[in-house]
């Protein structure tokens, strides 16, 4: 299956946050690396007053398990030094499945697609970038879920960017 990923941060130093992301899902057997959209920055969205994100997605395939792949972006989040304190507050990274191949579920633990990815302007503006026939399932293509929701808090920094991995 083909997995689609959300990287977050905005704490500390941002895009090596992200890259680590990156080359940490692929440094092992087992993932085939797909595509990595360009970076923005971006207007926290809920939660506390926080500093600025930078936002990507990147897209793997070869995904047999999604909890195998969840546990995976959580111990990558933990090595990059994450701590849970409150909900939608700053994080050094955040790392979400946003969809898995068209798997659906509405564990809490994980829920398939991201019960939010739909409303979030910082997921679907890279994603499209990545994979411009991109489709969440449920809802539809990401190029017309992006024209109902507001993309002003989303700049390109086109002065970094992510390398695919090694
Ligand atoms: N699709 C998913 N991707 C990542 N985590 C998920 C998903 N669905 C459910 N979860 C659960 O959500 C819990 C909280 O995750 P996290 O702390 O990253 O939330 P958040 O990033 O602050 O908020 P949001 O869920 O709105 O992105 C995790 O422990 C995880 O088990
Ligand atoms: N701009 C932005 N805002 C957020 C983000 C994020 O990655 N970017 N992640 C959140 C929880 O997942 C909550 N709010």
């Amino acid at each position: 299956m083909r997995a689609v990923l959300a990287l977050g941060s905005n704490l500390g130093r941002r895009i090596d946050h992200l890259q680590g992301a990156v080359d940490a899902l692929f440094d092992a057997p087992g993932l085939t690396f797909v595509a990595v959209s360009p970076v923005y920055e971006t207007d926290p969205v809920g939660g506390p007053e926080q500093g600025p994100y930078l936002n990507a997605v990147v897209i793997a395939d070869g995904v047999h398990d999604a909890r195998t792949l969840l546990d995976r972006a959580q111990s990558i989040e933990n090595a990059f030094g994450r701590e849970r304190i409150e909900r939608w507050g700053p994080r050094t990274l955040d790392v979400d499945l946003i969809a898995v191949g068209d798997l659906r579920s509405d564990d809490p633990e994980l829920t398939l697609p991201h019960p939010r990815a739909h409303e979030r302007a910082f997921v679907l503006v890279p994603w499209v970038r990545a994979d411009p026939d991109a489709v969440l399932p449920g809802r539809g293509s990401v190029a017309a879920l992006l024209a109902e929701v507001d993309q002003r808090g989303v700049r390109p920094r086109t002065d970094l960017s992510l390398v695919p991995p090694a």
